[in-house]
């Protein structure tokens, strides 16, 4: 018999920088009842990010000592800032709350897939070049930093065929529509098996 924590699924919102991702994955999530997983970085919070809310924000040090204890079950670099996840949040939320959701680019949905298999379900979201940048650009994203992750564009474009699901956002609320009635698919199927 499995135990719950196997039935419980965690969705990945993946594609590139701008797409819509996160903005996506807490609506879907909240609509869901779905706990949010947060990652941790070393990057500097930008403004109107909270720290325990968009990412667990800690210095270079904490974040060695975390990594050399073999805590982060994925850990990346991208512009100089470390990013990574802790196996044991997700297990502990997991265990408390069922299924969870995470935003992380195409390079850590890969690398989480090869660990949780058909236990984890990659969202790709995703919308052209020209838009992507705009939506930076209105979010007050430095223009450094919007060149750095348009150079990545084409590269994330590409996993978007090793996702299990894709979907292009221009309007908002029928993207969140179409997410959110396909995740209700996954738990409807988990709740049957249980029955
Ligand atoms: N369909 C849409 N139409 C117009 N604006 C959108 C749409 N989807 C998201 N946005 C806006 O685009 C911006 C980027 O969205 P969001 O932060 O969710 O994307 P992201 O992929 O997580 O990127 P980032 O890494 O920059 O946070 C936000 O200001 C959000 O409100
Ligand atoms: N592979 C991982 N990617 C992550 C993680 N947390 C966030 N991200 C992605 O990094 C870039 C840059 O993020 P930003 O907030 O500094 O702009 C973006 O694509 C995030 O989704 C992680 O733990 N692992």
């Amino acid at each position: 018999m499995a135990d719950s924590q196997d039935r419980a699924f965690i969705f990945v919102f993946t594609g590139p920088d701008g797409s819509g991702r996160k903005t996506i994955a807490d609506s879907v999530g909240s609509t869901l009842g779905l706990t949010k997983v947060l990652s941790y970085t070393t990057r500097k919070p930008r403004p109107g990010e909270v720290n325990g809310q968009d990412y667990h924000f800690i210095t270079p040090e904490l974040y060695e000592e975390l990594d050399a204890s073999g805590d982060f079950i994925e850990s990346v670099t991208i512009n100089s800032n470390l990013y990574g996840l802790r196996g044991s949040d997700i297990q502990r939320s997991f265990k408390n709350n069922g299924s969870v959701y995470l935003v992380l680019n195409p390079e850590g949905a890969e690398m989480l897939k090869q660990t949780y298999g058909n236990q984890l379900i990659r969202l790709f979201i995703y919308a052209d070049r020209q838009t992507v940048e705009q939506r930076q650009q209105q979010k007050g994203i430095g223009g450094e930093v919007i060149e750095q992750r348009l150079g990545r564009y084409e590269t994330d474009m590409i996993a978007q065929a090793r996702c299990e699901h894709a979907f292009e956002n221009y309007d908002l609320a029928h993207t969140v529509f179409e997410i959110t009635n396909t995740l209700e698919q996954y738990l409807q199927r988990n709740l049957e098996e249980r029955d």
